[in-house]
């Protein structure tokens, strides 16, 4: 059977992980992009946004072969009322992050898009998380044990000490870990 070249534009481990699951052959590449948010656009629009830029910038790095390829690519924040969180700086960010996200529960989007040529699919998936509340302490502990700093909201909620504090979650989980795989399944079905 004709398979086109299935590539996930992103040098996030968590999502080759998740991608991994659906035992379909793929490739990753990693792709710099410039990932700032635009304050005039709404949270999904900026998600998806960004999503589009990595899956165009590893588009246009890709040998263009007789081989359809079809492009995947995401983005992830964390946000609580109008506040977003991306990935923090270091410590007292992420510290400050994780103090905000207690007492009550906040959302996780995360932005996909599918490219192949002149076809492409978008998308914002959001997912309710609620915590179990944290001690300064025990924030403390987890980011000094867990340095997530490479992660949107502080947080890793795969993360064994992160686990623990995780009291509800509305949705996809694998939306909260990069990907949410049951959409991304579905949309990829019409590009393969
Ligand atoms: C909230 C949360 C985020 N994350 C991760 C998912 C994303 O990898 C990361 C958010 O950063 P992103 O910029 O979305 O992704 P990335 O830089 O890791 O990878 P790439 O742009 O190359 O695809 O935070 C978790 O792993 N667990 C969580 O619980």
């Amino acid at each position: 059977m004709y398979q086109p070249r299935l590539i996930l534009a992103s040098q996030s481990p968590r999502r080759k992980d998740i991608l991994s699951l659906m035992q379909l052959p793929f490739e990753t590449l990693a792709v710099d992009t410039d990932e700032s948010l635009d304050p005039s656009l709404a949270i999904e629009e900026n998600v998806t946004s960004i999503a589009r830029r990595k899956a165009e910038a590893a588009s246009s790095l890709i040998e263009k072969t007789g081989q359809r390829t079809v492009i995947l690519a995401a983005d992830t924040v964390v946000a609580k009322g109008n506040r977003i969180y991306g990935k923090p700086a270091g410590f007292d960010e992420a510290f400050g992050m994780l103090k905000t996200l207690q007492n009550r529960s906040h959302r996780v989007y995360t932005g996909f898009v599918l490219l192949s040529g002149d076809k492409s699919h978008t998308e914002c998936v959001t997912t309710t998380v609620e915590f179990e509340p944290m001690s300064e302490r025990e924030i403390t502990r987890y980011l000094l044990a867990l340095q997530p700093y490479d992660k949107a909201g502080s947080y890793g909620i795969q993360d064994p000490l992160m686990a623990c504090h995780i009291k509800r979650i509305e949705g996809c989980y694998y939306n909260v870990v990069g990907l949410p795989l049951s959409r991304v399944c579905k949309a990829l079905k019409a590009f393969l």
